[in-house]
């Protein structure tokens, strides 16, 4: 029997916001409600302060869902607007809490999409592992989840305790992504606040075990959703990623600008679709040109970590599910990878990184 909206309208209406308050769906707090197959996803609005009490609420109500025919999986989420208002800024205060047993994680962002983001830190991610780390990603892009593609997985993450769910591995990875459990066209809606939640969720209920680094793919851009979710992970540094066309470079400034004002260190740029390598003759050809992410890491004082050829290869391996760096490890391409994941333990292990800034909300 498929489960449909008004179901879970039915099972809600039997949850009770906290002191005799209305039952959720008379309070006006319910978001849209997504239902995919057998996973049902919603939120419900709050105002910041609130987050403590209504947890219990949230509980009630992921059970309750939970508990219908039909239903395999339910994500619920509280969710606050914040005002217009410029993001917080960083301050002295809480630490963004640890996640146990994971020692390292590092953000993969570009200040916009399309530049190959996705595709790095898949290649980063199995790279890493390659040279012996224990690995996760989290694919966070919620406007574009493409590590199931990327990934070749088919299979959805088990859920292994009440709220946890398993990673699925793949390539020595174990990959979380946004994409397993919700439908990408609802989660194109979704507002900043629903973005952050859905994502410090999947960082918090997923059973990672012990991994060295956990591979963050951000969302594209540098909005107030990557700012609020940079300073909200206990990131240890940030990868940015660019192509050399001078457009990107400043879109990469911008991303390098939003980890320093959050007080992430930025442990390097890499340069995507670098020279391209003619997969016929093995010439070698500047089509966006080349190099200029050297320059602009120069110009603002970070490291650069290398370039990523412009590849045929890297392409269809990544739409055919088989990322390069596994596939190929040997090869130009999973070497440039690797040479990069080597980059990146480096400034981790030089401890170029500083502890994750204290932050207080204003
Ligand atoms: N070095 C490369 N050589 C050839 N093709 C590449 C390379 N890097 C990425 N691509 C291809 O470019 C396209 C966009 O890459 P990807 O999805 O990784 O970008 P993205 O920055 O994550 O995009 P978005 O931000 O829109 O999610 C994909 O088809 C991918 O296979």
């Amino acid at each position: 029997m498929s489960i449909t909206t008004s179901d879970v309208l039915k099972a809600l209406e039997a949850v009770n916001l906290p002191d005799g308050g209305p039952n959720l769906v008379r309070s006006g707090r319910l978001s849209e409600i997504v239902v995919d197959g057998g996973r049902v996803a919603f939120s419900i609005a709050i105002s910041p302060k609130e987050a403590m009490a209504l947890e219990p609420t949230r509980a009630q109500a992921e059970a309750a869902v939970a508990a219908l025919r039909g239903v395999d999986q339910a994500l619920v989420m509280l969710t606050a607007e914040r005002s217009q208002t410029p993001p917080p800024r960083a301050k002295t205060a809480t630490t963004p809490r640890h996640i146990p047993g994971v020692r390292h994680i590092i953000a993969v962002a570009s200040g916009k999409g399309g530049v190959g983001k996705s595709t790095t830190s898949a290649n980063l991610a199995v790279a890493l592992a390659q040279l012996g780390q224990r690995v996760g990603l989290l694919d966070a892009d919620i406007y574009g989840p493409s590590m199931p593609k990327v990934f070749g997985i088919t299979e959805k993450p088990r859920l292994i305790g009440p709220r946890t769910l398993e990673p699925v591995t793949a390539y020595g990875v174990k990959v979380m992504s946004i994409g397993f459990l919700v439908d990408p066209e609802a989660a194109m809606i979704w507002r900043g606040p629903m973005v952050i939640s859905a994502i410090t969720q999947m960082l918090r209920e997923v059973a990672w075990g012990d991994l060295d680094v956990l591979v963050v793919d951000m969302p594209p851009g540098t909005g107030d959703a990557q700012l609020t979710l940079s300073q909200q992970t206990p990131l240890s540094g940030a990868v940015i990623v660019s192509t050399p066309q001078d457009l990107a470079l400043m879109d990469a400034r911008r991303g390098v600008a939003m980890f320093q004002k959050v007080e992430v260190p930025i442990l390097g740029i890499i340069e995507n679709m670098s020279t391209f390598i003619c997969p016929h003759c093995g010439g070698r050809s500047d089509i966006f040109g080349h190099g200029g992410a050297r320059q602009e890491a120069e110009k603002l004082k970070v490291p650069f970590l290398g370039e990523i050829p412009l590849a045929m290869q890297i392409r269809t391996t990544s739409d055919s599910g088989e990322p390069i760096a596994a596939t190929d490890p040997e090869g130009t391409h999973g070497k440039a990878y690797l040479a990069v994941a080597d980059q990146v333990l480096r400034a981790l292990e030089a401890g170029k990184t500083r502890p994750a800034p204290r932050i207080v909300i204003e």
